[in-house]
């Protein structure tokens, strides 16, 4: 039979070329669509792992061990220094390149911004340094230095430190069995409410402690308050595998859903609001000398912006000091080189020590005279990685040598990856304070802005310490881990002994 011109078996043979052309002509459309899409977003190498939650998990289970880079070192040896993945229910541009890392710092407010949950803004307050962004994050970040540069330090803190720290070591008895983890962190909220409230008076430290330190403990547990959030599935998981084995003496896994926190936010703020009323009334009283005291003075700020100004450095300061207390007691007794020569420093210093109103303290250029605890500190720094890595969120598409990062892309500068990397730091796994005294090996990104009262705090907390108690037996194996935040997952229990005070100059 025909039809039209053609013959009936000529139709099947046009139909189905028509079809493979529309076929190919699709084919190929996509693949040009693809590869314009591709030039303009090569994002760099990389995975998606498990659907939603990528690979969230393998991500916490390398920061609750004792070596946090281990995710990240294995993706570098497969996709580079710079790679992607999904990390929280978002994609991610993870980075263990020092170059990658600094470029997103010197761009900070310009090409990216923190990258904090909204549940964790809400509580630390949106008008802090932390959480702010843009302009207003520039003017709260030059306030903050200036309440904590050197001069300030000399004048308003150094003296305070000294008694804050006597104080709670004068309560340690001989023999006395202690969790250092515990005392670091009342050394370190004490220290925080005296300097940022200006109070001094033993119970209302106290009872302005208790308040911070609970506040401190529920924002670190705020992911786990994320329903339907992969990190929320991710945590689930991570904390019935390690809860029974971690359980530490430390409050930090303390995750208590009942608790609450708007409340502890509110008595905080309540309180910061009374100091900043007793201060208006009588502002030539000299009651307190904190940075709070000094805002009220020097800066304009509104009284609701003060207080979150005032949380947000409560937040940054408080478990950052205290663990790099802590940990660099832990390193310093696994290494017995480092503590004999910290020691002879220290001695020396001790001798010396100036009496002020009754009290035998340290001055200025006591402080000034402790090289080898300066670099105490920064390999405890390097090593303990209190601050592992930066969350940052790219503002707008972004180029970056052969990569492009999308707007909104979570980046992840992993600073601890940089920091135990062999090829960076000779013997990286080591805690070697002596490489810290090649100049080169000295300058550093000063992006903290409570960088040098950190400093300050930690040099006189180690001379105290090792001044005060002779040797420590350590009662109990320990090892470090980094969820929910870093600390000894048995808080380094040990027996103190005090040197007679007889022995004491
Ligand atoms: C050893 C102790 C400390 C360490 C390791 C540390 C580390 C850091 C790091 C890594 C950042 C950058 C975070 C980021 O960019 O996302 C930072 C920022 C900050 N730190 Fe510290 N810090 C310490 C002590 C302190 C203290 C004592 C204070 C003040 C009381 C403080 C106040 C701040 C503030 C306000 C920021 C935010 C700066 C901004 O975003 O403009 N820090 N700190």
């Amino acid at each position: 039979m025909k039809i039209g011109a053609f013959d009936h078996h000529v139709w099947p043979i046009i139909c189905s070329t028509l079809l493979l052309m529309v076929f190919l002509a699709k084919f190929l459309r996509k693949k040009v669509k693809k590869n314009v899409k591709n030039r303009k977003f090569q994002l760099p190498p990389g995975r998606r792992g498990w659907p939603i939650i990528g690979d969230s998990i393998k991500w916490y289970n390398a920061v609750a061990s004792s070596h946090p880079p281990q995710f990240v070192e294995e993706q570098v040896q497969r996709y580079g220094k710079i790679f992607s993945c999904y990390l929280f229910g978002k994609r991610a541009v993870v980075s263990a390149d020092p170059k990658f890392n600094r470029f997103v710092m010197q761009n900070e407010g310009k090409l990216f911004q923190s990258s904090y949950p909204k549940s964790f803004r809400d509580l630390v307050g949106k008008n802090g340094v932390i959480t702010a962004q843009g302009e207003q994050q520039k003017k709260l970040h030059s306030i903050a230095s200036n309440m904590m540069r050197l001069e300030k330090l000399k004048f308003h803190f150094l003296q305070d430190i000294q008694r804050v720290i006597n104080q709670t070591f004068n309560n340690l008895h001989d023999n006395q069995v202690i969790c250092l983890q515990d005392i670091c962190r009342k050394v370190a909220i004490n220290l925080m409410v005296n300097q940022l409230l200006g109070v001094s008076n033993d119970s209302e430290v106290n009872e302005m402690a208790q308040l911070f330190s609970d506040f401190v403990d529920g924002c670190l547990s705020i992911p786990i308050n994320l329903p339907g959030f992969a990190y929320h599935i991710a945590m689930k998981v991570q904390f019935k595998s390690c809860l029974p084995l971690e359980k530490d003496s430390s409050k930090a896994l303390v995750f208590d859903a009942s608790f609450n926190l708007k409340q502890a936010r509110e008595s905080i703020i309540s309180k910061i609001n009374k100091t900043i009323e007793t201060h208006r009334q009588q502002p030539s009283s000299g009651v307190g000398n904190g940075v709070l005291q000094r805002i009220l003075e020097e800066e304009s700020l509104p009284d609701d912006a003060v207080a979150d100004f005032i949380i947000n450095l409560l937040f940054a300061g408080n478990e950052t000091t205290a663990k790099t207390m802590l940990f660099a007691v832990y390193f310093l007794s696994q290494c017995p080189m480092a503590m004999r020569q910290l020691l002879v420093e220290q001695e020396r210093l001790k001798t010396a020590r100036n009496n002020f109103g009754g009290e035998m303290m340290l001055t200025w250029q006591d402080y000034k005279a402790m090289p080898f605890t300066q670099c105490v500190i920064d390999e405890t720094l390097r090593l303990g990685g209190i601050a592992i890595w930066l969350m940052r969120e790219a503002k707008e598409d972004i180029r970056y040598q052969d990569y492009d990062i999308p707007k909104r892309c979570f980046v992840v500068p992993f600073l601890s990856a940089v920091h135990l990397n062999e090829t960076v730091y000779e013997e990286a796994l080591n805690f070697k304070p002596w490489r810290w005294m090649i100049p080169e090996n000295q300058a550093s990104a000063r992006f903290c802005p409570g960088a040098e009262l950190a400093r300050l705090q930690i040099a006189l907390f180690l001379h105290y310490f090792i001044t005060t108690f002779r040797l420590w037996n350590q009662l109990k194996e320990d090892r470090m881990s980094f969820f929910p935040s870093a600390r000894l997952v048995n808080g380094f229990q040990i027996q103190l002994r005090r040197i007679p005070d007889d022995d004491r100059k």
